[in-house]
């Protein structure tokens, strides 16, 4: 793709600025369409296209530049990266904002430089039943594979075996480690990295897509048990779906592996399968959601680490939800344990969180300096590793510099503009953008203060730089003496006292990095929760409506560094549990239904690790309790922590003690021992937003970081209502004089004289004018009432002002709009449990119908561009509050359990990981293993220690 005006003709790779990407917005691109066998002798047909531009009209364009068949009908299809997949476009899809998303290499390869046929658009027809018509090969091709399937299995071609390989290891005529390994080598050789033992898949991540995931194999994989092809996700995917609507259970696919096996890309490729099944080739809205969504989390939540570029740092369940008849209807995302150590320091070669150097690069001139950005090797948040090279090679300073910024690869402009995208596309307007891009920044800058001690004599702190201060504050919209404050004492109550104690120069630093942990984990909470929300099917909140559902757990594998910390013993205790839930399908559940029936059969010995479970969770001496109990006593230390764990587990066969006096315990996994260092075990499980810091966010003026203090959603929306409203009466009445008074010379109070000339005013076609309006709209059909009987504090708006009305273009919901969520919304009942309501006065609706009459009359009103978003209402934020309700993670993060201390994050670890449990277990479960090839990450190299190191391997899991 190029784009012919603004002098940017490199692409959208090379659009990087705010201004750029303005003119961006009006820009011309040209796209590629191949229309394959439809148009003999044409590679690809150029067109000009907008970011607009919808595929109907890209296809009326090509077929007027081919001069095809206008009688039949056509798809657009777009081909991603992972061999040849297809997703057909809907006619309204825009294919230059999906052309956006697609990598920079991607599109560099477009313009010329070769080898780069991987993205493409694909013009395809459709046949009369809305199936893709494939010219042909597709059918050619099944029936050779199936006649080739019929031949071997009359003995006319050799089995499969005859080539050396087995796709189910259950059916090697011998089962050693040595055949186990000789047989996965051997399939890898031939580029075939599926392979089952049972009903389990194994994947052997290839690093190179293969072409094994176009629709042909779609189509193959359709209806079929599970063994009856070559192994594949698809076939994974396809039996879970088919089970699910003939026995009519939810199913889940589980997802384990180490870090850089393939379990994001697997989930991916389940996903995309999985909704894909019930649309018939078209992109739902669910799909278009899910997939913004995608890159959303990614920037958020992935980061380079030493064994993958692209690492999650956070695990995920994604649920797809299904009507009866087998269509999507939604989806929902859980989340699990986001790194947030990483935020404030990483190890060599690991980078933080992507956003961030997406920031720094892709900014505009204009955000830069409304952020005050700065290079990222400013940052003390991100140049820690840049230092420790920096010790290593001074001479070579500069190129070190460069090599820890960036990946091989990798185009950070680029992927900041795709970033925005994805943001756009769950529903994330340019205003809540530039508010998480603030909070970003300030999380930046708060990393930059430093400590000092203010004298030798005494333990009293003062700021090195207090010139950050301002910047911070300015950016979080705080008070800049009450950041002061916040950062360097701590307010605390003896018997009645209120006293100010400052802090010492160890726990200023500490209670630093806590904010900025703090800000970024409940930013991530938050847009998780909005991700949910963009994904919320009306139907979800009736209660009556029966869902199916297939869930994809994608989460951390297990893990064992030089150093273990508390994170890793919670990812370890979650693999432990997932193995316990394995064990239990693949082995116990099995045994029993057979016994039952009386088959004879001789149980198999599998490593149950109950007795592991238990030492780490079992009330009221288990690890985790015991860690509660020392995290709550002001006195204890870890090393008071370690003692107890000795005291209280000496002689259990799961745990050991170092010999030499090292403070570190090991515990003996399913995977194997790992030592836990227990530095910092107590300080990590209670990392709570400390009380100040609360205070201080609270008070900002600032509408979406109050909103992240919020801890409950429909709460915080009704304020954000009131807000509105109050704000528009404001700025309509504040308008009107001052038209008055320009127009007459004095003062006009009379409402009457604001409504007679109203006419002109422009000041109603700022967005957040516009957006009051719309709510206030839905406040008067919802019956609302104006006057609160009390007015409390506000909790502040979730949402900040520019999220309220956000919506989707499935509402189809005008200023006087019927239907749609309207309909729901004024039918979901939710305003009668209001105390104190909303109540809008017969004055203040005429005014606002009036301003609206002009908004709606004004030529110059556009409608906002449609957004892929629900609208926001008490009733679906409650259901969805009610979902995360065991994830009480920002809730404590934010100490504002009143009486009772908030609870530990193991203890709300646990809490999602038995909700976690309690989901697969009514499901029916598949497993999926992912192995990585090689741990150089080169493409189609097999390693034997490594792959069979892997947890994942076989031998380990069965
Ligand atoms: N099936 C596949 N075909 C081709 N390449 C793959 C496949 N699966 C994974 N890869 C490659 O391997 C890289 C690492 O995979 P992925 O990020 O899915 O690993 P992961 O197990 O999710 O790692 P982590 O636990 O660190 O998040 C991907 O970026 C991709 O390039």
């Amino acid at each position: 793709m190029s784009a012919r005006d603004g002098g940017h003709g490199g692409g959208i790779g090379g659009v990087g600025t705010l201004g750029r990407r303005g003119r961006y917005e009006d820009s011309e691109f040209t796209l590629r369409i191949y229309p394959g066998s439809l148009a003999e002798g044409t590679i690809y047909c150029p067109v000009s296209a907008r970011k607009s531009t919808t595929a109907a009209e890209a296809i009326e364009r090509c077929l007027e530049r081919l001069r095809l068949d206008r009688d039949r009908c056509y798809v657009l299809a777009e081909v991603k990266e992972f061999g040849g997949e297809e997703w057909i476009l809907n006619p309204s899809d825009c294919p230059v904002q999906r052309m956006m998303l697609w990598p920079r290499g991607a599109l560099e390869q477009r313009s010329g430089s070769g080898g780069g046929e991987d993205y493409r658009f694909l013009l395809r027809q459709k046949n009369l039943d809305g199936s893709i018509h494939y010219g042909g090969s597709l059918q050619m091709w099944l029936r050779v594979t199936e006649e080739r399937r019929r031949m071997t299995e009359r003995g006319l071609l050799p089995q499969e075996e005859v080539r050396g390989d087995h796709a189910d290891l259950c059916c090697l005529p011998e089962l050693t480690e040595r055949s186990l390994l000789d047989n996965l080598r051997s399939r890898f050789r031939q580029e075939r990295i599926y392979t089952y033992v049972g009903s389990i898949l194994i994947v052997i991540n290839p690093f190179q897509f293969l072409p094994i995931y176009n629709p042909k194999y779609v189509k193959m994989y359709d209806n079929h048990a599970l063994g009856d092809l070559e192994p594949h996700i698809y076939a994974v995917a396809d039996v879970a779906y088919h089970a699910m609507l003939q026995r009519r259970r939810n199913q889940c696919i589980v997802i384990s592996g180490e870090s850089g096996s393939g379990k994001t890309q697997s989930t991916n490729f389940l996903i995309h399968h999985l909704t894909a099944l019930s649309q018939k080739g078209f992109a739902s809205g669910v799909e278009q959601i899910i997939l913004g969504a995608g890159p959303v989390l990614e920037a958020f939540g992935n980061a380079k680490t030493a064994h993958n570029n692209n690492s999650s740092r956070f695990g995920k369940f994604i649920q797809v939800n299904y009507q009866e008849s087998g269509t999507v209807r939604g989806a929902y995302v859980e989340k699990y344990l986001l790194e947030k150590s990483r935020l404030v320091y990483q190890e060599h070669n690991e980078r933080n969180y992507h956003v961030f150097y997406y920031l720094l690069a892709g900014a505009s001139e204009e955000e830069r300096s409304a952020f005050h950005l700065k290079k990222p090797e400013e940052y003390h948040y991100l140049n820690q590793m840049t230092k420790k090279v920096l010790r290593l090679h001074w001479e070579n300073y500069y190129e070190s510099d460069a090599d820890c910024f960036t990946v091989e690869g990798e185009d950070l402009k680029h992927d900041f503009e795709r970033l925005q995208l994805a943001m756009e596309m769950v529903g994330f307007l340019p205003a809540t953008r530039k508010q998480i891009f603030s909070l970003l920044s300030a999380i930046l800058h708060l990393g930059n203060i430093r400590y000092k001690k203010k004298t030798y004599r005494d333990d009293s702190i003062d700021i090195c730089n207090p010139e950050v201060l301002p910047t911070v504050s300015e950016l979080l919209e705080v008070k800049e003496e009450m950041l002061f404050e916040a950062l360097t004492t701590r307010k605390t109550m003896t018997v009645g006292e209120r006293l100010i104690v400052p802090y010492k120069l160890a726990e200023a630093g500490t209670v630093r990095d806590s904010m900025a942990k703090s800000l970024y984990s409940a930013l991530f909470d938050w847009i998780v929760f909005r991700i949910n929300h963009a994904l919320l099917n009306n139907r979800d909140l009736e209660e009556s409506a029966k869902i199916f559902s297939i869930g994809v757990l994608d989460i951390f594998g297990f893990e064992d560094y030089e150093n273990n910390s508390f994170e890793q013993f919670c990812i370890n205790f979650a693999n432990e549990r997932l193995q316990h839930y394995f064990n239990q399908h693949i082995f116990k559940l099995e045994q029993e239904e057979y016994r039952a029936e009386g088959i004879s059969w001789h149980n198999i010995d599998y490593i149950d690790n109950t007795g592991c479970i238990n030492l780490i969770s079992k009330k009221p001496t288990a690890l985790l309790h015991l860690l509660d109990e020392e995290s709550n006593f002001p006195q204890a230390s870890n090393q008071t922590l370690l003692d107890k764990f000795k005291r209280q587990h000496e002689g259990n066969g799961y745990i050991e003690f170092p010999a030499v006096m090292e403070p570190a315990f090991i515990i003996r996994h399913y995977a194997g021992k790992v030592k836990y260092g227990v530095k910092d075990f107590r300080e990590k499980n209670t990392d709570h937003m400390r009380p100040d810091i609360v205070a201080l966010l609270k008070s900002s003026k600032n509408a979406f970081i109050c909103g992240l203090m919020g801890i409950d959603p429909p709460a915080t929306f009704r304020w954000a209502v009131l807000r509105a409203f109050f704000r528009a009466m404001v700025a309509f009445r504040e308008s009107g004089k001052r038209h008055v008074h320009r127009k007459t010379g004095h003062d006009a109070a009379a409402p009457c004289a604001v409504l007679c000339s109203v006419d002109s005013f422009s000041f109603l076609h700022h967005p957040v004018h516009q957006r009051s309006l719309e709510i206030l709209q839905r406040c008067k059909e919802e019956k609302y009432s104006v006057v609160r009987k009390s007015l409390r504090t506000p909790l502040s708006d979730l949402q900040g002002s520019n999220t309220l009305n956000e919506k989707s273009p499935r509402d189809g919901v005008g200023w006087n709009g019927r239907g749609g969520r309207q309909g729901r919304l004024s039918s979901s009942g939710s305003n009668t449990e209001e105390d104190g309501g909303i109540f809008v006065n017969s004055t203040s609706s005429k005014l606002l119908e009036r301003a609206h009459g002009i908004l709606m009359r004004n030529k110059n009103y556009k409608s906002k561009p449609s957004l892929p978003k629900h609208l926001l209402d008490v009733k679906s934020l409650k259901y969805l509050s009610n979902l995360t309700l065991h994830d009480r993670i920002t809730k404590s993060l934010l100490h504002l359990h009143k009486k009772k201390k908030p609870p530990s994050i193991s203890a709300q670890f646990q809490a999602s990981l038995n909700k976690l449990m309690e989901t697969l277990g009514q499901s029916e479960p598949y497993f999926v293993k992912c192995i990585r090839s090689n741990a150089e990450k080169l493409p189609l190299r097999f390693n034997d220690g490594g792959c069979a190191r892997s947890p994942a391997y076989p031998c380990s899991v069965a």
